[in-house]
């Protein structure tokens, strides 16, 4: 059985959701469909998930919601009267808005926002699934409430095993399995949703849950490119790429996957194909755990913004036991994860995404790490991007290092961090934010210009 997640692009429009229904009848292997909530139907749209972010924030400010609403509603609206479907639905939905803005009148911040996003793709799978029915496509809708097992906060939402166990029974169901994507519920009942992009994840637990023999992740472009085809025009496509340089990319920039949803099905070994629900029969690209890479060393080239670099330096740094782990700890207890920690003999930074930071907590480490550590000197630095060059083929091929360096060069940037030890499939760079695209450009001519694919 295949697994099939749809993501917003795809079920932005009536149009869209008569394609994804087309798709699922025409194999009868594809069981389990997850769906996002409605997204942009052109360039300049909004996301339904950004529409109710607005809504949440209108109720935390304690300011009116019914514009806000109403043009949450509008895009089910559209959709049910292109579907040919009873504005019932639409009635529900509106009372289901109405339910949750009351009862989150009293909560957190972190649980507006939770129970408000999450209503984008649940209603949009009780919607999907009426549709199936209305073309006499035996469906039905289950909620995550049935199985979607989270931990609990303040940890970042993962599901646990229990979720893995209940949700197998949905492999025996006789119906085709309509599921919302992006968040689950902790065994208290708490409504919690995944990051950004996270029905990603919510297809991947599914797949792993009924040991699909394929999770296809259906989008709005033919295939994974070997970069965003946002800056480089017209990348090579990616026919084959295995779990560990699709995690390399997806951790920095190739939004097409999120990083999260590899691990659920690495673990079983599912295979994932990404699909375009606008042209279904392009075969896609196929993760895979191996793969044949001795055509090319490198598979693609990803660029990310929004990262910090924390400077410390103190004479005989590479003596002093423990200085790491004190720094890190320092770090730790600010609640705030690091990315990279390059280090000299003397020196060492460490690479942190920058919306964790603030200026009280720069200014509480910085005093702790003058005063515990005794560094010499100490500082914070923003606006940098992470470029990462990924393929299994690269420690196979000599002086790569050397020619992705001479290609920053040719920008005039100038590079702050490479990172390249550890992992055997990628090599990474701290530049400035300002020079990303021009780099990814130089890069992408260096290793795949006059290359076939
Ligand atoms: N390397 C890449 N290959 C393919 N798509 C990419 C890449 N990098 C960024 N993207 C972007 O990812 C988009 C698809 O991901 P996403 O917005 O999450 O779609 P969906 O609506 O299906 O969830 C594409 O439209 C494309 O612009
Ligand atoms: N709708 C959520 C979750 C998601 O996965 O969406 P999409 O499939 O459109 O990336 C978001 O916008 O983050």
């Amino acid at each position: 059985m295949k697994v099939c997640k749809f993501g917003g692009t795809s079920v932005a429009s009536a149009e869209q959701i008569k394609k994804v229904a087309s798709i699922i009848q025409s194999d009868a292997s594809r069981r389990i469909v997850v769906v996002s909530a409605p997204g942009k139907r052109h360039s300049d749209d909004v996301k339904v998930t950004d529409l109710l972010i607005d809504v949440a924030e209108a109720i935390i400010a304690k300011q009116p919601v019914d514009d806000k609403l109403a043009a949450v509603l509008q895009r089910y609206e559209d959709n049910a009267a292109g579907l040919g479907l009873d504005q019932k639905i639409c009635e529900m939905i509106k009372e289901d808005l109405q339910q949750r803005c009351k009862d989150v009148a009293t909560a957190s911040v972190e649980k507006v926002f939770d129970l408000l996003k999450a209503s984008g793709e649940d209603n949009n799978a009780k919607m999907i699934a009426a549709y199936f029915n209305s073309i006499g496509m035996a469906a039905r809708y289950v909620s995550p409430k049935d199985g979607l097992v989270v931990n609990d906060a303040p940890e970042r939402t993962m599901a646990i095993s229990q979720a893995y166990d209940q949700l197998s029974a949905l492999k025996n169901a006789a119906e085709i399995i309509v599921f919302p994507g992006f968040f689950g519920f902790t065994t208290a009942g708490q409504l919690r949703t995944f990051d950004r992009g996270g029905s990603d994840i919510t297809g991947a637990i599914l797949a792993a849950a009924v040991g699909a023999e394929l999770y296809e992740n259906f989008t709005d472009v033919d295939c994974v490119f070997s970069a965003n085809p946002k800056v480089v025009n017209s990348p090579a496509e990616i026919v084959e790429i295995t779990y560990r340089e699709m995690r390399e990319l997806s951790y920095a920039g190739f939004s097409v996957f999120h990083d999260e949803a590899l691990m659920p099905v690495v673990k079983q070994g599912i295979p994932v194909n990404i699909k375009n629900t606008n042209n279904p029969s392009a075969p896609g690209t196929h993760i895979m755990p191996k793969r044949d890479a001795s055509k090319r060393a490198v598979t693609g080239i990803s660029a990310d913004s929004g990262f910090s670099i924390l400077y410390v330096s103190k004479y005989l740094m590479n003596r002093e036991i423990g200085f790491g782990r004190k720094l890190l700890q320092i770090l730790e207890e600010e609640g705030i994860s690091y990315e990279h920690t390059p280090s000299g003999l003397d020196d060492i930074s460490v690479i942190i995404r920058s919306f964790q930071l603030d200026e009280a907590k720069e200014n509480r480490i910085l005093q702790r790490v003058t005063e515990e550590l005794y560094a010499d000197d100490v500082n914070f630095r923003h606006g940098f991007s992470m470029i990462v060059v990924v393929g299994e083929g690269m420690k196979y091929k000599t002086g790569l290092a050397a020619s992705a360096a001479t290609a920053i060069a040719r920008t005039g940037a100038n590079i702050e961090m490479i990172n390249q030890g550890s992992s055997e499939v990628s090599l990474s760079f701290g530049v400035l934010q300002k020079y990303e695209n021009e780099i990814l450009k130089e890069l992408y001519e260096e290793f795949f210009s006059a290359v076939s694919v």
